[in-house]
């Protein structure tokens, strides 16, 4: 895989990099799942290989866990390691309070139950995720696939008294089957386009019965690292409330991109 990255994935890349950079020695680290995620995957085997950094890797989902076992992180379960030093993991949207979509990949309910047992929850993402009100991404719920029709039911609705502009949902389908997570439920994808008050959609959809888990992670983020195409990186803290702009240069980056993939 040593061909040229797209600018998507140049940003995706810059930003995984970075982050790979906050992991230090001996922590317990939350690692997310998508293609963002993946490439903070790679990034860490690769400061393990060059520097010999050891931590162990708490995985979002099967496609994580089997791409840190492949590279060599030590994987244990969430219950092996209780708290998390840091999570790192990608996201569908983020504005401007570091609340996010996230669930793209169908994996939200171990991305939040992982990010909410650690100390610090980061995202990476390319710029094109950060928007100014959520929503435009479809907004994935998780359901048990007992009854999935009438929680459908219920959640349009609820989002008939919601502060949202559409009531449409999907169900997620994998092929001519409906999507399966790693907790054996289904996704279905809420077609809301602007979502007015986040915090309390995030509440109302989960006393729906049959729902598990929505999308929305609301003060869960600690901090947001965005990376660009040409591999500036931009990393906003929600606590100090700094933005840090850093230059990474991406032949660089391209040339690691290179041994990784080699
Ligand atoms: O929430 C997720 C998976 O459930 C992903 O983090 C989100 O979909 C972003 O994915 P990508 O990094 O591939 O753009």
């Amino acid at each position: 895989m040593t061909g040229e990255l797209s600018p998507i994935d140049r940003a995706k890349f810059v930003a995984a990099k970075q982050a790979a950079g906050f992991v230090e020695d001996g922590m317990k680290v939350g690692l997310g799942t998508g293609s963002t995620a993946a490439w903070l995957v790679r990034c860490l085997a690769e400061r393990m290989e060059e520097e010999g950094i050891r931590f162990r890797g708490v995985p979002t989902s099967t496609r994580t866990a089997d791409l840190a076992r492949e590279l060599g992180i030590e994987v244990i379960s969430l219950d092996e390691a209780k708290w998390l030093d840091l999570t790192i993991d990608g996201a569908d949207e983020f504005d401007k309070d570091l609340n996010l979509i996230k669930g793209g990949g169908g994996a939200l309910l171990q991305e939040k139950i992982v990010a909410t047992a650690s100390d610090q929850m980061v995202v990476i993402a390319d710029a094109a995720k950060e928007v100014q009100t959520l929503g435009n991404f479809p907004l994935p719920i998780e359901v048990i696939p007992f009854g999935w029709q009438t929680s459908q039911s219920l959640v349009e609705e609820t989002l008939v008294s919601m502060d949202v502009m559409g009531r449409k949902s999907t169900l997620r389908m994998n092929g001519a089957k409906p999507f399966v997570t790693d907790e054996g439920n289904h996704i279905l994808d809420l077609h809301l386009g602007r979502i007015g008050n986040a915090r309390q959609l995030a509440l109302v959809l989960n006393q729906i019965p049959g729902v598990v888990e929505n999308g929305l992670f609301i003060d869960i983020c600690d901090r947001v690292v965005i990376g660009f195409a040409d591999g500036k990186v931009e990393t906003r803290d929600i606590n100090a409330g700094t933005v840090t702009t850093d230059q990474m240069l991406f032949e660089e980056s391209d040339n690691l991109f290179k041994d990784l993939g080699d």
